[in-house]
């Protein structure tokens, strides 16, 4: 990468503090299968072309389809699964424009408002998007009522999306009511953000698994290493065995539901504190939390081709 192209955020001032996205990441060890999908990436404007919203709880570096489409490619995946970054609120335009310009490899997941038209929905499907996001992580967003989010799930139940939620482990039992009583598919960003010091078999991970036991409806994401490792050690320097805390988490959530399981990067990770994994080391982290081809195939494949491009699976 050329001085021109390092990260910026064109008119935007970063966040104090911010730490951009890794330039020249290590080509990973473990080879992904093929037709492989990073099922949870982001896209930051550029803010120069797409504005960040003016409610937005951080301002990062920009991040765009383009550097993710070569990060893609870098890595060995074949497609993307691209979630709206909460610092572009409901305006979804960079994420459908990197959708619009994947050439068919880039799904969406979309935040909307209450008062977003049916036209709009349509145009969201149009481009691509598969999914809406409801976040309950209070240093992200402001509250939105849940009467508001029920509306907006049976709006896009009809378009056969599914709901992607993010929310704090310790806020999943206020929560449960509203999760399971989503009409729709729901997918768990980050595992629900486990604390992951503390043991993978006692009681707080357990409420979890039991959420997904219970409800079949329910998906993991089993991504964040980088941001719920404690101990690491980080996915830096050639480490080639990093964030060795977090990967029994994902490994028992891998194990026990298996056709549930979604990975993705989450390049390029937005509001790390102390430290920016090498996304190609990161990628290493995959047979310690999928150890068969069998899981990996599902974890990487199989079970994001029928989320979020059933009809090349003749689902
Ligand atoms: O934990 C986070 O800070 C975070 C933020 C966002 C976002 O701002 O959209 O997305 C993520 O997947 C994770």
């Amino acid at each position: 990468m050329t001085q021109a192209d390092k990260p910026v955020s064109g008119p935007f001032e970063k966040t104090r503090g911010w730490l951009d996205w890794c330039e020249g990441p290590s080509r990973p060890d473990f080879v992904l299968p093929p037709g492989s999908v990073d099922s949870h990436c982001h896209v930051f404007g550029p803010g120069a072309e797409f504005a960040y919203a003016p409610e937005r709880k951080y301002t990062p570096c920009d991040a765009s389809k383009a550097q993710l489409f070569a990060l893609r490619d870098h890595l060995g995946f074949a497609r993307n699964v691209i979630v709206q970054a909460t610092c572009h609120g409901a305006d979804n335009s960079a994420m459908v424009d990197a959708c619009l310009a994947s050439g068919g490899r880039a799904r969406g997941v979309a935040t909307v408002r209450r008062s977003v038209t049916d036209e709009a929905l349509q145009r969201l499907h149009d481009a691509g998007v598969r999914g809406v996001r409801f976040n309950f992580v209070k240093r992200l967003v402001d509250f939105t009522p849940k009467d508001e989010l029920m509306e907006i799930a049976g709006r896009i139940a009809r378009l056969g999306w599914h709901v992607v939620i993010y929310f704090e482990a310790v806020d999943l039992p206020e929560l449960w009511d509203f999760f399971t009583a989503l009409p729709t598919t729901v997918v768990v960003d980050h595992m629900g953000r486990p604390d992951v010091t503390k043991p993978v078999d006692g009681p707080d991970f357990a409420l979890f698994l039991k959420f997904m036991r219970d409800n079949p409806n329910v998906w993991a994401k089993v991504s964040g290493a980088e941001r719920l490792s404690v101990s690491g050690p980080p996915a830096l320097n050639g480490e080639r065995r990093p964030y060795r805390d977090f990967a029994p988490f994902a490994r028992k959530v891998v194990e026990t539901f298996p056709e549930r399981v979604i990975w993705g990067t989450d390049w390029p990770h937005p509001n790390l504190k102390d430290h920016m994994p090498d996304d190609g080391l990161l990628v290493d982290i995959l047979p310690s939390i999928a150890p068969t081809a069998d899981l990996q195939r599902r974890l990487l494949v199989d079970n994001p081709m029928r989320l979020y491009w059933p009809e090349e699976t003749g689902v």
